[in-house]
């Protein structure tokens, strides 16, 4: 189970979030965003940290020039698209990137995910009008499409208290957390992090949806 830890504002928070095993560190450049930081603050960032964390910038329905500008500045991993990018859009970056899709009810997330074949993820999240991600909501968790082939990363409201029956119902490849391992809006919480990937690592194995295991099948 690969853990995403978003929303990184700050060196001492990326140390945080890698000393306890995250995988991936999320830097948002949205300028809504509480969690928004600029190319300056990403660049001192990605130099505090070790080169194996997976530093991803996220975007929503961003100008193009604007995602060039921070790839010029931040040595970025990964990219991932919050809003309603199409798969044109973001492969024309020539970088990796995750796919979000928000899981509004009508969505057929097989069918929408298709459409992002070159995406190295899908991130499945919360739907909420208007605000396009980190708004503490969870989703239906049995929406989660299992044998897909793709790797799934589930988001929306995950905390260190519901990470593990999100995993056991989802059977996700990876989880990705920003609110939920928060002191305040753009502040980690140290006890809150280690204790969700503590969490996340020990559900990992349990291999099966939770209903099918209380079906017994
Ligand atoms: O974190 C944000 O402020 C944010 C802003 C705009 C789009 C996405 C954002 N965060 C991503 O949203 C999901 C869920 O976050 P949460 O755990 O429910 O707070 C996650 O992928 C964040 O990376």
């Amino acid at each position: 189970m690969r853990v995403k830890i978003c929303g990184i504002t700050s060196v001492e928070d990326a140390r945080l979030a890698v000393e306890a095993g995250a995988d991936a560190l999320g830097l948002v450049f949205y300028p809504p965003s509480p969690r928004n930081v600029s190319p300056q603050q990403a660049a001192e960032i990605a130099r505090a940290v070790s080169p194996f964390a997976v530093l991803t910038g996220l975007f929503v329905d961003a100008h193009p020039a604007q995602v060039e500008a921070v790839l010029d500045q931040v040595p970025l991993n990964l990219l991932q698209f919050h809003g309603n990018e199409n798969a044109p859009y973001c492969r024309q970056f020539h970088r990796p990137y995750i796919k979000a899709l928000r899981m509004k009810p009508e969505l057929d997330p097989l069918e929408a995910m298709a459409a992002f074949p070159d995406a190295r993820g899908i991130l499945l999240d919360a739907y909420r009008k208007g605000v396009p991600g980190g708004t503490g909501d969870t989703f239906d968790w049995q929406r989660v499409p299992q044998g897909s082939g793709r790797q799934i990363v589930l988001a929306g409201g995950l905390n260190p208290q519901n990470v593990a029956a999100a995993i056991a119902e989802a059977q996700p490849d990876a989880v990705d957390v920003s609110g939920g391992v928060e002191a305040a809006p753009g502040r980690k919480d140290a006890a809150k992090v280690h204790e969700f990937i503590r969490a996340a690592r020990a559900a990992e194995s349990s291999g099966a949806r939770s209903t099918e295991l209380t079906q017994g099948v």
